[in-house]
């Protein structure tokens, strides 16, 4: 399982240049993340600074209790095989082939024998769709081969991190449905607490829980995925439209009257956007732990999320989870503020925990289908839990929970005339025939 990382107040410079400033988020334990902001705002940065690999000037990086940004060089050491981390290019060694590739940390990091370190190494090539590959270098596969390659690699010492950047890059959209099929997958069966770096509108779509977009030298936005996907914030709604339009320029930043007069135009095109269902994973594979984890966690803080977000984290529920958090129909969702505004706004960033805080500046949206009745009586270990961290494990899937209550499952899965929202991938869509080719029913072919 994995652990949760949280960032207090982190900012990093080179020489004169800000690269962010006070960034404060938490990546819960097992949830997928995922950054995005416009190139050179310093998303490789900030996941170089997770792992140590760069020192901040200000702020923590706290995992398993331990600030990576103050601490001695062994404890460092420890706290980074927690990490397991997929660079933009699989970061391969050109002159071995994927066997050793892969092998390379269990040889340099543990003292596993040779048989022991086959058995890893062809475990977590299957895993990635790699069999039959392992006498191939580098150079003779295709970019998706070499990105999976550079995936076994990164999890062939068990972490309970897993840091992405940019696993798209260079991708055909094809391949990238494939990448990201398997890293739900992956986080299903490992429930690692992922952190993905990308610039693919359809991955921050659809992968992740969680979303933040670092822009101006300020984490802008952070939170549950709704919050962002129904964002009038102009610079994420750029962003997850891939406008021109908005206070992105092609060099970052641009100027205000020529923002002002393009979101003017824009002004007409305001429907409350309608999300698209999280992916889910492919049959036959364990559900994701990390659903009914992040499921607690949102509902405990719904009063904060803007009503578009709620409305849209109701429509995801099915009856029975909508009972189980005492959802019932025709009652409007809290007000919570919009979350829009100027730009930097470096509280907006904490939107889950202050935005209950905050003055509303926008009309509700449109009558919602849903609203949560008080919270119900017998769940109160969940809203005592920290805001912003996951709740704690509730049990096995169907089991009685600590706490003494039947729950449902996490996300039933879909049913014949369930609502499309419900539905995440239908079996004849591609991430499912990834699935066979990942998981061992087809040798490792060119990709
Ligand atoms: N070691 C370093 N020394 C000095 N400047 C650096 C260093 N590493 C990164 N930078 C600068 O920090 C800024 C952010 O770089 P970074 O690669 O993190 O951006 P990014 O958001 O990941 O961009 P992209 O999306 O294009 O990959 C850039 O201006 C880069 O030149």
């Amino acid at each position: 399982m994995g652990v949760e990382v949280r960032v207090e107040g982190l900012s990093k410079s080179f020489g004169a240049q800000t690269i962010w400033r006070d960034v404060s988020l938490t990546l819960p334990t097992g949830e997928i993340s995922v950054l995005l902001g416009p190139s050179g705002t310093g998303k490789s940065v900030f996941l170089k600074s997770l792992v140590g690999l760069l020192k901040p000037e200000q702020g923590k990086v706290v995992i398993d209790g331990v600030d990576v940004c103050d601490c001695s060089e062994s404890k460092l050491y420890e706290i980074r095989k927690l990490f397991g981390v997929l660079f933009q290019d699989g970061a391969l060694f050109g002159s071995m082939n994927l066997y050793d590739n892969i092998a390379f940390p269990l040889r340099e990091h543990t003292r596993k024998n040779e048989s022991e370190v086959r058995q890893v190494v062809m475990e977590k090539m299957e895993m990635v769709g790699l069999i039959g590959a392992e006498s191939k270098l580098p150079g003779e596969i295709s970019g998706g081969m070499r990105k999976r390659a550079g995936l076994a690699r990164a999890l062939v010492l068990d972490p309970e991190i897993l840091l992405f950047d940019e696993p798209d890059s260079g991708l055909d959209p094809v391949r990238t449905a494939y990448l990201n099929q398997l890293i739900v997958d992956l986080n299903a069966q490992i429930d690692a607490t992922c952190l993905i770096v990308t610039h693919d509108i359809n991955t921050a779509r659809t992968v992740p829980d969680n979303i933040g977009m670092l822009f101006r030298r300020n984490l802008v936005m952070y939170g549950p995925r709704e919050v962002l996907l129904t964002s009038r914030e102009p610079v994420v709604e750029q962003f997850l439209n891939g406008r021109r339009q908005g206070p992105i320029g092609m060099s970052e930043e641009k100027d205000a009257g020529q923002m002002a007069a393009e979101l003017a135009e824009l002004e007409g095109d305001k429907g409350v956007p309608d999300i698209i269902p999280q992916l889910d994973v492919s049959p036959g594979l364990p559900e994701r732990t990390a659903v009914r984890r992040r499921q607690d966690r949102v509902m405990a803080n719904l009063h904060s999320l803007t009503p578009e977000a709620q409305q849209q984290i109701f429509k995801s529920m099915s009856d029975q989870e909508r009972e189980h958090y005492g959802i019932r129909a025709g009652v409007a969702p809290a007000q919570a503020p919009s979350m829009s505004g100027s730009l930097p706004q470096g509280d907006v960033a904490r939107v889950p925990q202050q935005a209950a805080s905050q003055q509303a500046t926008r009309p509700a949206g449109p009558a919602p289908q849903a609203a949560p009745q008080q919270a119900p009586q017998n769940r109160p270990q969940q809203n005592q839990a920290p805001q912003g961290s996951a709740a704690p494990n509730p049990g096995p899937q169907g089991s009685a929970p600590a706490h003494g209550h039947a729950r449902p499952s996490p996300r039933p899965r879909p049913r014949s005339g369930e609502p499309p929202f419900q539905s995440g991938f239908q079996p004849d869509d591609e991430p499912v025939s990834a699935r066979r080719r990942w998981f061992g029913r087809r040798k490792g072919g060119e990709q």
